[in-house]
């Protein structure tokens, strides 16, 4: 089935993926977002976020007069055709209590509430706590109007990919009609359904996140017993993943786990799981292991420096909180460069993707061009971010411009023989040796 037209409202990571993959499956779309500067860049296809395939398909869309943008939920009422479909895609940040804000999706509501047409399904994929669909059905409170779940599981730096080749399309309502309507809007993709009500479908999204996050931290903490016992993390790690029950995805150990969902989502379910009486006890350590991974870097850094972070110069490569994206939301790599800080290192950060303007004088991180302008005069080097290209330096040059030798590789990312063989004494992560 195509809908008429769809509005999708947030043109973020989330909403102009769905925006313009649903344009790209043939649907018509208006995509509408209160930063009236973005819907500017948009409407010159200027996509300001790092996400491979994107600008292609947002201009396609364009040209093809299947995606357009507008400013303000409420823009999406401005086109001729009806809105039969409506996406809210808006962020839902960790409040200070650790619970998911909800105020952009309730912002949202009010604003399009009154002129929403009879029929139309309003659609969350925002990452929202359990009985959200429920509230928002109340603060509408339109019987003609129906809200269904439908979590979304992209991740960032392959959004695009993951949208449009899904593991699965999860759909919650109360309304088998109206999720059906939902489901079949990606009937070309052919993933598996799983049709369900909302409260399950909003619970999915949170529990797959967290369980993500907990292998994570496992895997982080065997990697930390592996330096204790003299086990080989990489060696453990695939002799695991072999069983399929476990999977290789996932288990590499790193800096601790961030971004823009994980830290905040596992925080919200703990927060829900607290506030319904269940101990999960499994969650909290979870968290607290993840903490402590930042511990146990910083710890790194020191021991790279000689004991002393006071007054050492330590160079950093990486700041995005993984690979493939610019995104700084919840980074490890930038809570640890700010620990480094705090602890009076003098800390010079590249990161391939973060303009060198980016961060405010108050996080005293300096940020310079490239990874040599990172390592000159640095008592140690540490790589925070698995960017390719920090594999292919000229790590001979990189080690001339040190003034110490040591580079802590939290992600076992660089190749030990080529920086041995420059002379650097290489360290990495869950390697007892
Ligand atoms: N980033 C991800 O990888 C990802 C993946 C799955 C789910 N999610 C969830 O999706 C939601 C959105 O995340 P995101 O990363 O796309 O956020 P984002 O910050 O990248 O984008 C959100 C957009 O919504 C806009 N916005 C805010 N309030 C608005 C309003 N009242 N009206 C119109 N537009 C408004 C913002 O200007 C912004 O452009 C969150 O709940 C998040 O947890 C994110
Ligand atoms: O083996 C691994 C895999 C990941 N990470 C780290 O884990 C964090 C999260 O990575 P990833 O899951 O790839 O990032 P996101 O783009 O935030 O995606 C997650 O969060 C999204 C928002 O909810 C979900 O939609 C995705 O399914 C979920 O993977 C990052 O710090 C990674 O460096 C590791 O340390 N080791």
């Amino acid at each position: 089935m195509f809908a008429r037209r769809i509005a999708v409202v947030g043109a973020g990571y989330v909403g102009l993926t769905t925006a313009a993959c649903l344009a790209s499956l043939g649907h018509r779309v208006v995509c509408a977002d209160v930063d009236a500067g973005k819907v500017a860049k948009l409407r010159r296809l200027e996509v300001d976020i790092l996400e491979e395939g994107l600008p292609e398909l947002v201009a396609e869309g364009v040209a093809a007069g299947r995606l357009e943008f507008v400013v303000g939920a409420s823009g999406v009422f401005q086109c001729p055709d009806q809105v039969e479909v409506l996406f809210l895609c808006v962020p839902t940040p960790m409040s200070p209590t650790g619970a998911a804000d909800l105020s952009a999706i309730e912002s949202v509501l009010s604003e399009i509430g009154d002129q929403l047409a009879p029929g139309t399904v309003v659609v969350n994929k925002s990452t929202v706590p359990v009985g959200t669909a429920a509230l928002a059905e109340r603060l509408l409170g339109r019987a003609d109007v129906t809200v269904v779940s439908n979590p979304e599981f992209l991740r960032e730096g392959t959004a695009v990919h993951d949208f449009l080749h899904p593991d699965r399309i999860v759909v919650g309502a109360s309304d088998q009609n109206a999720a059906e309507r939902v489901a079949a809007l990606y009937s070309r993709l052919g993933a598996p359904l799983v049709l369900t009500d909302a409260q399950s479908a909003e619970l999915t999204k949170y529990a797959a996140n967290c369980f993500l996050a907990m292998k994570l931290s496992y895997v982080n903490a065997i990697a930390e017993l592996c330096e204790q016992l003299g086990a080989d993390v990489a060696d453990v790690t695939e002799g695991m993943g072999y069983d399929h029950r476990i999977g290789q995805a996932f288990l590499r150990p790193g800096p601790g786990w961030g971004g823009s969902c994980l830290p905040k989502d596992t925080m919200a379910l703990e927060q829900v799981a607290a506030s319904s009486g269940v101990d999960f006890s499994l969650l909290r350590a979870t968290i607290t292991t993840n903490e402590r991974q930042f511990d146990l870097v910083v710890a790194k850094a020191r021991e790279a420096c000689g004991g002393e972070l006071e007054g050492a110069r330590i160079g950093l490569l990486g700041l995005a909180f993984k690979a493939g994206t610019g995104d700084l939301r919840s980074s490890p790599a930038l809570i640890v460069a700010r620990r480094l800080v705090q602890e009076g290192a003098t800390v010079v950060a590249y990161d391939p993707q973060v303009p060198l303007a980016v961060l405010g004088v108050t996080d005293g991180i300096d940020v310079v061009a490239d990874a040599r302008s990172a390592a000159k005069d640095a008592s140690a080097l540490m790589l925070l971010t698995e960017w390719p290209e920090f594999r292919t330096q000229d790590w001979t040059e990189i080690a001339s411009l040190l003034s110490g030798t040591t580079v802590v590789d939290t992600r076992n990312h660089l190749d030990p023989e080529v920086l041995e063989r420059a002379g650097l004494d290489w360290r990495g992560v869950g390697l007892g040796r």
